[in-house]
């Protein structure tokens, strides 16, 4: 049986009634067959990946990066380019170049049309994205610290480490998830509740907690940056599902904070807005620590032009009255309830009634949460003592915070991502 493009949702839904199936038992299928299915799934599932499923647990993959090869293979625009000509572009070892394009292509990271051409595909894209390339080192892996070929250079130029001892870039997360069973089997009443007693300081060796951690590390704050700016990349945001400006917006006068982007790292967010509404009247304003706001001084994002700066600590009080709009992405999850209460809190004085608080994170569903979401929990139960939140939980503490739900968005299935707009009760 032959399928076309237009079938893939009769695909999908064959798929899917297939697997709920209660008759459908693979152990009874033979091995061949068996190992097709198989394959064909894993195939489809990274022919269809966007950048931020890519799976950044493979070591090797920072190698592709790190020598280059990604980009060269990237530069092709869908050209093929054969193995003496990547040799040559990369410098890379031909036989070591050899194994490497081997390997790639048999993970789906790279294509491989013929027997001596190969090409770059959805994965090796996602790869040398910012998103990409700042995930390999913060999420997974030690990464080597080289001009050559420069990294980051779409938004940090050359990358320079401050001090020129250090030779790697920390990897961030994994250390903390490598950690947590020696952590559970040493600790037997711990729930990953108490900030002071997490997997993370005993997998970096650090009494520092993560941001004071990162904060002290350039190099690493950099690679924090970049995947909050690129780790959603292919997914929507919730401009797809929210008219801002109808919405948040009507009669502003250009002096009105219409956007204000709490904690809002590169200020993506703040762009994103400007982007989709080029009328907007008002001011849009990124506020983070100072360290991290002298990085986006230093070398903004393409289109920050028409975005306000302004270090704030949001554990103090928003110095900002009356914006429409206080926007807190991926903020809340960082960190525990009673934190979580006193930033809204910090907030609430300065709001008018025309004022909104959005927050924008995951709300688990009680059944079948997606697995970025529920991975994205442990990493923030490892590292910050927080979690992602289900619909109760979420309830619970805006109560506690003095605030009520108003209206509600639901924006992604991939992460349950939903957009809550609160008011004081
Ligand atoms: C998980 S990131 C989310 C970034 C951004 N909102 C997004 O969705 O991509 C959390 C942000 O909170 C910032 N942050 C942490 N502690 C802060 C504090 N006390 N005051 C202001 N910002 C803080 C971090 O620097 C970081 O940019």
């Amino acid at each position: 049986m032959k399928f076309k493009k237009d079938d893939a949702l009769g695909l999908a839904e064959g798929l899917e009634s297939l697997l709920d199936d209660p008759g459908f038992d693979p152990e009874t299928l033979d091995h061949s067959t068996r190992r097709r299915l198989s394959e064909a799934a894993r195939k489809l599932s990274l022919a269809t990946e966007a950048p931020g499923d890519t799976p950044f647990q493979l070591p090797l993959a920072l190698i592709g990066v790190e020598t280059g090869l990604f980009d060269v293979l990237s530069g092709l625009k869908g050209a093929v380019a054969t193995h003496a000509e990547l040799t040559e572009k990369t410098g890379v070892d031909p036989d070591l170049l050899k194994r490497l394009l081997r390997y790639y292509q048999s993970f789906g990271i790279v294509s491989q049309p013929g027997d001596d051409e190969y090409a770059a595909n959805n994965v090796t894209q996602a790869l040398v994205s910012l998103g990409g390339r700042s995930a390999l080192p913060f999420m997974c892996v030690a990464c080597k610290l080289t001009n050559n070929p420069p990294l980051f250079t779409s938004v940090w130029g050359v990358l320079t480490p401050a001090d020129p001892n250090v030779a790697f870039s920390h990897s961030t997360i994994a250390p903390a998830i490598n950690a947590m069973p020696r952590f559970l089997r040493e600790n037997k009443s711990a729930t990953l509740a108490d900030p002071a007693h997490i997997p993370w300081y005993q997998g970096q060796d650090t009494p520092d907690p993560i941001f004071k951690w990162i904060n002290d590390r350039p190099e690493v704050l950099r690679n924090f940056m970049g995947w909050m700016a690129g780790q959603r990349d292919g997914l929507p945001t919730f401009l797809s599902v929210v008219d801002f400006e109808k919405e948040f917006a009507s009669g502003t006068a250009a002096s009105t904070p219409v956007f204000v982007d709490v904690g809002g790292s590169l200020g993506h967010q703040c762009i994103a807005v400007r982007r989709k509404h080029p009328d907007l009247v008002g001011r849009v304003v990124l506020q983070d620590l100072p360290s991290t706001i002298e990085k986006v001084r230093a070398s903004p994002l393409p289109g920050f032009d028409s975005v306000e700066v302004m270090p704030h600590d949001f554990f103090t009080p928003q110095p900002l009255q009356g914006a429409r709009v206080y926007y807190l992405r991926n903020v809340l999850h960082d960190w525990p309830d009673d934190k979580c209460v006193e930033i809204l809190q910090n907030i609430k004085p300065a709001m008018t009634p025309e004022s909104r608080i959005l927050v924008d994170e995951m709300i688990l569903p009680e059944k079948g949460a997606p697995w970025r979401a529920t991975q994205q929990d442990f990493i923030m139960g490892a590292c910050v003592a927080a979690q992602e939140r289900s619909h109760g939980e979420w309830l619970a503490l805006f109560d506690r915070a003095g605030l009520r739900i108003e209206t509600m968005w639901k924006y992604t299935e991939e992460l349950s991502d939903h957009l809550i707009s609160l008011v004081p009760k």
